[in-house]
């Protein structure tokens, strides 16, 4: 039996602790908050951010850091990438220094602009590192329905071995050698979910959406390949792969956020949406390398109520007509 630590007790912790632990691993969900994580344990239910789905009765949960990561083999970070910094210094004298870190998370740090691995190594030099991303919905991996993933390392040799011990047999994880690749598709889908949402939300229309989610998606790709990812990678599950699941259903809190703001309903409230995080410092990573990413950039700008979804559209609409196969 593998143990397993899974930090963070969100959406998606739950469902990948919940997929773990029916797998015949010895699995631990970590919280912070002592009181949710006793009753998680009792009820086998995490009402709050994963309602209506039993958890396995193999399943234990912890508030206590050191007790949840003793012994870890794998310690899987699923954390909002804006909390991942202070998880890592909080978790830091507790976590095995041979246990391979999963990293879970898609978003940008917006105060500096890195991805998870880098927030990651800072802290765990020592360890094995792996970056897990993809079209995964934490209620139907939670549910036991069918996906696959991306699960990256710097070196197939790591990729390789650590998808032997993430893959189950509803849960398919392809290896892959390109972290940067991975990391910005995962985080920029989430832009995109935002904009595809806001143009159903805004009654656009469904033809709208699809030219969004193309035009979106050459953005992607030409800013996640100027941060140095492969253009196979964002082609692949953690780009166009999530890009069309986040894209396609409202189950999708960027999608349903976009739909929010679109329709100029109130956002408070809301499930957390990364792309909102992720837009500002996604648009400036595109300024500061010369990437042409204008639904990344007018995104930023409604975000930051600089200007409204109809002014945004007709700037989209109005720039200069260009060859569709232009690179930059
Ligand atoms: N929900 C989904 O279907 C999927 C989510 N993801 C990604 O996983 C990450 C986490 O997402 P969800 O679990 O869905 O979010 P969530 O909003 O459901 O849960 C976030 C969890 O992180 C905890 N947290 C936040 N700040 C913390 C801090 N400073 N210290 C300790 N815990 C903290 C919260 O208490 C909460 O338990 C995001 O980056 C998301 O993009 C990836 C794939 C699927
Ligand atoms: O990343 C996800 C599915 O792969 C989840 O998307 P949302 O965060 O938009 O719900």
């Amino acid at each position: 039996m593998t143990r397993i630590t899974i930090v963070g007790a969100g959406a998606w912790g739950t469902a990948l602790a919940s997929l773990y632990a029916r797998t015949g691993n010895e699995t631990v969900l970590y919280g912070r908050d002592a009181a949710r994580m006793a009753e998680i344990g009792t009820d086998r239910i995490n009402a709050r951010y994963l309602p209506a789905i039993p958890l396995p009765a193999e399943l234990r949960t912890s508030s206590m850091a050191e007790e949840a990561l003793a012994g870890a083999r794998i310690v899987l970070f699923v954390v909002p990438a804006q909390s991942l910094a202070t998880v890592c210094d909080s978790l830091a004298p507790f976590v095995p220094h041979d246990a391979l870190l999963v990293l879970c998370s898609k978003g940008i740090e917006r105060s500096t602009g890195r991805f998870a691995s880098a927030i990651v190594a800072e802290t765990f030099p020592e360890n094995p590192v792996a970056v897990l991303s993809g079209p995964s919905f934490a209620a139907d991996v939670a549910s036991g329905l069918p996906t696959a993933v991306t699960v990256a390392a710097n070196g197939l040799d790591l990729a390789d071995a650590a998808c032997e011990r993430l893959s189950t047999d509803t849960f398919r994880c392809y290896a892959s050698g390109d972290v940067a690749g991975v990391e910005a598709g995962g985080a920029l889908k989430n832009v995109m979910a935002l904009a595809a949402g806001m143009a159903i939300g805004r009654g656009l229309g469904e033809s709208a959406k699809a030219a969004i989610l193309t035009r979106g998606f050459v953005e992607l790709r030409r800013l996640g390949e100027a941060l140095g990812g492969q253009p196979e990678t964002l082609m692949g599950l953690s780009g166009l792969g999530d890009l069309v699941l986040t894209c396609s259903s409202a189950q999708s809190r960027n999608f349903a956020y976009g739909m929010a703001l679109g329709r100029g309903e109130d956002r408070t409230g809301l499930k957390l949406a990364e792309g909102v995080h992720s837009a500002g410092i996604a648009a400036r990573l595109a300024r500061e390398r010369g990437i042409d990413a204008p639904i990344i950039a007018v995104l930023a700008q409604i975000l930051n109520g600089e200007l409204s979804v109809d002014e945004a559209m007709r700037m989209l609409l109005a720039r200069p007509l260009r060859r569709e196969a232009e690179t930059a």
